[in-house]
């Protein structure tokens, strides 16, 4: 039986977020254009004792994520050892994480999708990816795109996905946020500032991705979670309009908020953008990544 396995995991940043009514569950119905991102967290699964679930952070979030039952990673082992009746199953799960926690860019999500493949192959399932898709749904809205990867467009409450063809790659920079935002908490602002919107994917985003013209795909970056976003945490609005200053192609709040991810025409382009956005206070950090990646891979 395999002893340790390594999974790496992508970000996700939403090149468009639509947001419509809600279902029977209070879940929106979204249309949503995924792009997987370089930023991503590592996650290391050995095998333990039976019955032992155990988990530990590194980097971003360690010494105040949660490591018990709550954990969406301990969810994602728990809930796959009960769907593929693992006898004596356990696992010491180490993530090494550098996605901002509460960041809108999928962070627990990720940690989820990568421990689904990790146990997979650490327990010897040969579970598909198909056969994942079910449980990662089951586990959050984002989490089936982050073993999917590339980019790909999600309708329903964000699980129905599709691949999109894109050419090129494209520069991002991430400004983080001090402090996250909860994603229930933007939808209900959401909700308080505006009516349901059409769910449909701009056209012109998806020929702008197929082309390749990041130009115009920046012009054509969406996200109706903004405004709530904006409205909750204020100093984002000086965060986007810094890197609009500084020649950004296209200036978005990432998905639930708080980074913002601004789009460049070039790895150095990429590089002055975080330059101009790491003078404001309001901006804890910056990363640059390069999308699209792949979703949740073992590592050699
Ligand atoms: C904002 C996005 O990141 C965009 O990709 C996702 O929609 C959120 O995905 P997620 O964090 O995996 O969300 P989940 O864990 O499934 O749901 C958390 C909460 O977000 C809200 N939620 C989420 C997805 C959705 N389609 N409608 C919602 O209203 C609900 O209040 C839900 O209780
Ligand atoms: N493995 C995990 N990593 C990060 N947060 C986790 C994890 N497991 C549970 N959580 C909890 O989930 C909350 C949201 O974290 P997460 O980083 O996934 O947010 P997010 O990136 O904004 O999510 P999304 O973009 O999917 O809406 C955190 O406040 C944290 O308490």
């Amino acid at each position: 039986m395999t002893r340790a396995v390594r999974v790496r995991v992508p970000a996700k940043v939403n090149l468009a977020l639509r947001v419509g009514g809600t279902d029977e569950q209070g879940f929106h119905e979204l249309g949503t254009v995924f792009q997987a991102v370089s930023l991503g967290d590592e996650v290391q699964a050995e095998t333990t004792r039976p019955g032992d679930f155990r988990l530990a952070f590194q980097g971003e979030g360690a010494g105040f994520l949660p490591v018990d039952d709550t954990n969406l990673a301990i969810r994602a082992a728990k809930l796959l050892a009960q769907r593929f009746d693992v006898a004596d199953a356990g696992v010491s799960l180490l993530i090494r994480k550098r996605i901002p926690v509460a960041g809108g860019m999928a962070g627990g999500s990720a940690d989820a999708a990568a421990v689904l493949v990790a146990c997979n192959a650490l327990w010897g399932l040969g579970a598909s990816r198909d056969d994942l898709q079910p449980i990662a749904a089951e586990l959050g809205s984002d989490v089936p795109f982050l073993l999917l990867g590339g980019t790909a467009i999600g309708t329903g409450r964000g699980i129905d996905l599709t691949p999109v063809m894109t050419s090129g790659t494209y520069h991002w920079t991430f400004a983080l946020s001090h402090g996250g935002l909860s994603t229930p908490s933007v939808f209900k602002e959401f909700d308080r500032l505006s009516d349901p919107r059409s769910t449909e994917i701009p056209e012109p985003l998806l020929e702008a991705l197929r082309a390749g013209d990041a130009a115009a795909v920046g012009a054509n970056l969406t996200n109706d979670l903004e405004e709530a976003a904006l409205s909750l945490q204020p100093s984002l609005a000086h965060t986007l309009k810094l890197g609009l200053e500084a020649g950004a192609l296209g200036a978005i709040v990432s998905g639930s908020g708080p980074t913002c991810a601004f789009l460049a025409g070039s790895d150095a382009h990429g590089h002055e953008l975080a330059e101009a956005l790491s003078v404001f206070s309001g901006v804890r950090a910056v990363r640059r990544a390069y999308g699209p990646v792949a979703g949740a891979q073992v590592l050699p």
